[in-house]
């Protein structure tokens, strides 16, 4: 708990045989980068073996020098670290390694060839401070072979090359290029397993864990990870999989966030799909106006958090173009952004005339945004927010409103706002586009177009003998109008709780974006159990729990049931409801099949 309060420190551990993992963590968001926009922190992983010689792995950027240097000695007496690995070499990292050499005057740098470019030419221009004299006699008595030279050390690895550290530690290397880390190099122990993974695997988390039990909360970072830094390069991350495949690795150790351990096999499956994915386009039109440049500012931060998202953006000021010109490029995108400024109490004639074409011609499954400039009351951005909700229209992020002029911190919330879009429509494309299921039986084609039929994700809430319960389901229609009615598919277990006249229980229909709620009550209710437990609830009239955080709820009694095939269709008739969230939006199960 206490490592909440503190803003930076360094975790150790020991994660395999005379091997201690060192993680500089922040709970803060470290950079103003797209991929730490989940604002989960980070952590900055090194790696210390221990062997008859002794390796640091990638000690972390500037932002720890201080406090990782001072934990670093309190578990190796520098003077007899014998190499320092740099898995990729960037600026940050020198500053460290600056600081670390005049500690461990006998350490040699090793890194790939394209690293040690980079590394000569930022020592050419900001050189390294002399480093202490150094002898072979006190080499020997630090038991380190020294061949005399004063110098700076530094050792190119190349691919498929080995160091043998001793105890079994035989380190296998292989350089892993991509665009974005040219110089990248994982690393295989044989001793523990563990392949030193830098870029791959990892994710911008920050927590106790030090490996991933919790695996299944880590998905979406984890993916976003990978979106952030490996889709636009996916071709050579492929290639560095197939290089890696050899090494019969039980833990992959990166550069950023948990340790993979439990998940191993499941994250190599997810970086080769993910890899795989037909990268289809991923088109935005951000459409606006802007009297005296505010909104434009703003319109340019967006585009700028779309396109380093991957995504291609249509800009279109709507002062100059066509009706035509703006519906066909409605058609193209998948999602559209739209921004104002208010004028005389209204968003200008251009903009009106922009969104009626969204709202006469423009499906609301494409995800929308709503941005724009105001000087006092703001009404333009609030109807056109307003009228895109009551369509239906997903928000790809929160509305942003700026007092006139845009400041930094509005332009940066715009900017991180283009990334988050890309990633809700991502998340919508994919939802959008099942997978198939194997073979071509009418079996399959049947469950391939049934899983077109898509449900509102609800929680069903219920108590039986004093005990409440609850569980997930999206197989809810509404049934009858008057009286107000509905039926709900269950499991057979399920249908335990229902299947009873006048049984009461309520529907609570979520919330897109709170896939906590949904992931809790995915699984099964263990016995004794509280189901509730952590989850903010009130009673409702006929006494069972509404889920708080829920987008809407429906109080409900059961009035008739039927079997039908492996499942019951149960019908009730709603007492009472209301909206919780007025502008939140139905969470949707989009099945996989
Ligand atoms: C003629 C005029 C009328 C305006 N009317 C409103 C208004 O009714 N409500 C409001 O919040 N802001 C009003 N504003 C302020 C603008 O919305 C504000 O200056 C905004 O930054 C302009 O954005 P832009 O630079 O993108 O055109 C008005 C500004 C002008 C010049």
């Amino acid at each position: 708990m206490e490592s909440k309060i503190l803003s930076r420190d360094v975790q150790v551990a020991s994660i395999g045989p005379a091997t201690l993992a060192l993680r500089s963590r922040t709970w803060d968001r470290l950079k103003f980068e797209i991929e730490y926009a989940r604002q989960r922190g980070t952590t900055a992983n090194s790696y210390l073996i221990q062997a008859d010689q002794a390796i640091l792995i990638d000690p972390p950027g500037e932002s720890f020098t201080d406090i990782f240097l001072e934990e670093l000695a309190q578990h190796h007496y520098l003077q007899r670290l014998q190499f320092i690995l740099l898995s990729h070499v960037n600026f940050n990292r020198i500053a460290t390694l600056k600081a670390l050499l005049p500690l461990a005057p006998y350490a040699v740098v090793l890194c790939s060839k394209p690293g040690a470019i980079t590394l000569r030419a930022a020592f050419e221009t900001d050189p390294l401070p002399s480093l202490p004299a150094r002898d072979e006699e006190e080499a020997a008595d630090l038991g380190i072979t020294y061949n005399g030279d004063q110098s700076f050390r530094l050792r190119v690895v190349r691919d498929g090359e080995c160091l043998d550290l001793g105890e079994g530690h035989e380190l296998h290397f292989r350089t892993v290029p991509t665009p974005r880390h040219p110089d990248a190099l994982c690393t295989y122990d044989p001793a523990s397993g563990i392949l030193y993974s830098d870029k791959l695997f990892g994710a911008h988390v920050c927590d106790e864990h030090l490996f991933d039990e919790h695996w299944r909360q880590l998905s979406e970072d984890r993916r976003y990870y990978f979106d952030c830094l490996h889709r636009l390069q996916a071709p050579q991350v492929k290639a560095a999989l197939a290089k890696l495949a050899d090494f019969p690795a039980s833990t992959y150790a990166p550069a950023h966030g948990p340790l993979v351990r439990h998940s191993l096999r499941r994250l190599q499956l997810d970086y080769q799909t993910w890899c795989e994915e037909n990268p289809a386009e991923q088109r935005v039109a951000l459409l606006f106006t802007s009297a005296y440049g505010n909104t434009g500012l703003m319109a340019a931060a967006l585009g700028q958090g779309l396109e380093r998202a991957g995504v291609i953006v249509e800009r279109v000021n709507c002062e100059w173009a066509t009706p035509e010109e703006i519906g066909q490029t409605l058609e193209r995108c998948q999602g559209f952004i739209i921004g104002s400024p208010t004028l005389a109490g209204h968003a200008p004639v251009q903009i009106q005339t922009a969104l009626g074409i969204i709202l006469s011609s423009t499906p609301n499954t494409k995800v929308a945004g709503v941005f724009g400039s105001y000087g006092w009351s703001g009404e333009a951005v609030d109807f056109i927010e307003s009228k895109l909700l009551n369509a239906g229209f997903p928000l790809g992020f929160e509305t942003i409103r700026a007092k006139f002029k845009p400041t930094t911190e509005v332009l940066q919330a715009c900017e991180q706002a283009g990334s988050q879009f890309a990633q809700a429509l991502r998340k919508a494309m994919r939802a959008r586009s099942p997978r198939q299921t194997s073979g071509e039986t009418q079996a399959a084609r049947v469950e391939q177009a049934l899983s077109r039929v898509v449900g509102s994700l609800c929680v069903v809430t219920a108590q039986q003998g004093g005990i409440r319960r609850g569980f997930l389901t999206s197989s809810v229609a509404q049934a009858s109008f008057n009286p107000p009615g509905l039926t709900v598919s269950v499991s057979k277990d399920e249908a335990e709780l229902l299947t009873q006249p006048q049984v009461p229980f309520v529907l609570n229909i979520l919330r897109e974006g709170k896939s906590s709620l949904q992931r809790h009550f995915q699984r099964p209710q263990r016995p004794g159990e509280d189901r509730f437990a952590g989850i903010e609830t009130i009673a409702a009239e006929n006494g069972c729990p509404i889920l708080q955080e829920a987008l809407a709820y429906l109080e409900c009694r059961v009035k008739n049931w039927m079997g039908c095939g492996d499942r019951y269709v149960v019908y009730a008739q709603v007492e009472r409801g209301k909206v919780l969230d007025p502008t939140g939006v139905t969470a949707m199960h989009h099945r996989r099949t």
